[in-house]
């Protein structure tokens, strides 16, 4: 019954070359409790014939003594591990599971669906390419289907599946499936998801899961594996221009220095000029190092270590640019989208600490712009923001950090906020770009901030010149 490729015995170098070829696409479950989470992941499964011999006997001996259904195993028994674990008050907050086909792998961020976990949806999101939002086809769009569907949107998922579950309860009803989808597009044209599909599915009895369903001949949009292995992905493409940030200096001795990190976007090549945000310092690139030695070149999701020809003052936080590039802002007062996941609220002027790109600075949110009501995506103001609460708001930094914005990089357009007494993650963060409103400033806060963007700017563009020189420039 388990997965078994007819390379694997002819071929296994074959085999492995052939797996290590494949392309990747994580995806996140999303759906409200007993929506068939477990049941769909263990029907992918094991219709794709991906379970041990071992593992399907003894689901199938457990489902003699749990079993709530008629099925002759309980498929949601293969995830239940870790729901045991939940129960138990342990932190794994998101399971990643991996499979693969012949087509792809994948990796499956499974959340619980409880709207107290709304914040672990979020964390799993955040690295996903698509969306399967699960509804019950009995119940139809749910205020939880209205919400991880905004968030899915807000953390910049362009490609959502509709799995319309429990279509065995509604008879395989084409018009349900039609009313539901309907339903779901009122809400979802809202919001800024590319490409949305739907697929009527019984993960209990697996129609239209792995197995094209006899009983939907009306349905001919391709069965939920299908979709999955042929998506066509576009990973933060939309960026085309290098980023660095900078999580470690190597410098085991005085010979060598290296910036380690993992590139948010673009790619790099030796002898490329590079700038070092926020000071602005230039130097040409050495070498690209790597565990397997030199590269001619790095991409986007590669994990390097960058040589730079000259002793530039680079340190951990920092940002290495390609000079040319679109560059990124740099600014100590920015606004963001944040989803909120501390049980004690976010209170604006509190000092928080924030990390992002690799940086880590203190600031506060000056002012909460508005709160989102994720049912009717409505604005509201607000003082506070509870536990799972989504706003817009303005935040001031300490000292000046490098970003873009969110929509056009993840990898320097995402942070997190710490709350410095508990030190817990209190809250993800979307970067919307430099602040707009600066109203709620005294003077004092206005020309400080202006300085320090000021100053940020010379620098960049006339490396060690005095402002004074910069500003003569200017005026002239
Ligand atoms: N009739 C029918 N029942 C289903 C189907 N899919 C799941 N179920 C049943 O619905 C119940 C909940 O399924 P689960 O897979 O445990 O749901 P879940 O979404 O993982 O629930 P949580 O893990 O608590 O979030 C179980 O009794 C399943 O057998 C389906 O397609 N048809």
């Amino acid at each position: 019954m388990s997965h078994q490729s007819d390379l694997i015995a002819s071929d296994i170098l074959g085999y492995l070359k052939q797996h290590e070829n494949k392309d990747l696409l994580r995806f996140i479950t999303c759906g409200n409790v007993d929506d068939g989470k477990s049941t769909l992941i263990g029907r992918l499964l094991h219709d794709s014939k991906l379970i041990f011999e071992d593992q399907l006997a003894a689901i199938a001996k457990d489902s003699k003594k749990y079993n709530t259904t008629d099925e002759e195993i309980d498929l949601a028994l293969l995830v239940d591990g870790l729901q045991a674990e939940r129960e138990q008050g342990i932190t794994i907050d998101v399971a990643y599971r991996y499979f693969s086909t012949d087509k792809r792998k994948f990796i499956i961020a499974d959340c619980p669906g409880h709207e107290q976990y709304t914040r672990n949806m979020a964390t799993g999101a955040s690295t996903c390419d698509l969306a399967i939002i699960l509804i019950d086809a009995r119940y139809g769009v749910q205020t939880q289907t209205r919400r991880h569907s905004y968030i899915v949107s807000l953390l910049g998922i362009k490609h959502v599946l509709v799995a319309v579950n429990k279509m065995d309860l509604v008879d395989f009803s084409e018009a349900r499936f039609n009313e539901i989808r309907n339903e779901y597009l009122a809400f979802a044209n809202q919001l800024d998801i590319a490409d949305i599909r739907f697929v009527p599915i019984s993960a209990l009895r697996g129609d239209n899961v792995v197995s094209a369903s006899e009983r939907t001949p009306w349905y001919e949009g391709g069965t939920l594996m299908s979709l999955l292995e042929s998506v066509e992905i576009t990973r933060d493409a939309r960026l085309d221009a290098f980023r660095l940030p900078v999580q470690y200096v190597n410098r085991p001795n005085l010979d060598f220095r290296g910036f380690c990190g993992t590139i948010a976007a673009g790619q790099i090549k030796p002898g490329e000029e590079v700038l070092a945000l926020p000071s602005g310092k230039r130097s040409k690139v050495k070498a690209i190092v790597t565990f397997e030695g030199d590269q001619p070149v790095a991409y986007a999701g590669q994990a390097i270590t960058l040589t730079l020809e000259d002793e530039i003052d680079v340190s951990r936080g920092d940002m290495l640019i390609r000079s040319g590039d679109v560059q990124p802002q740099v600014s100590q007062s920015f606004d963001a989208h944040v989803v909120w996941m501390n049980e004690s609220p976010l209170q604006a002027g509190k000092e928080y600490q924030f990390k992002l790109a690799g940086k880590s600075v203190y600031g506060r949110v000056r002012d909460i712009r508005h709160r989102i009501d994720v049912n009717t995506l409505a604005h509201s103001p607000a003082e506070k923001l509870a536990l799972n609460e989504i706003a817009l708001v303005t935040i001031d930094t300490t000292a000046p950090v490098a970003f873009d914005a969110y929509t056009l990089c993840r990898g320097t357009g995402s942070f997190i906020i710490i709350d410095r007494l508990t030190n817990a993650t209190a809250a993800a963060g979307m970067v919307v770009g430099v602040a707009t409103s600066t109203l709620a400033l005294t003077d004092e806060e206005r020309v400080a901030a202006l300085t320090v963007e000021i100053q940020a700017a010379a620098e960049r563009y006339f490396p060690g010149e005095s402002l004074q020189s910069v500003l003569a420039r200017i005026t002239s």
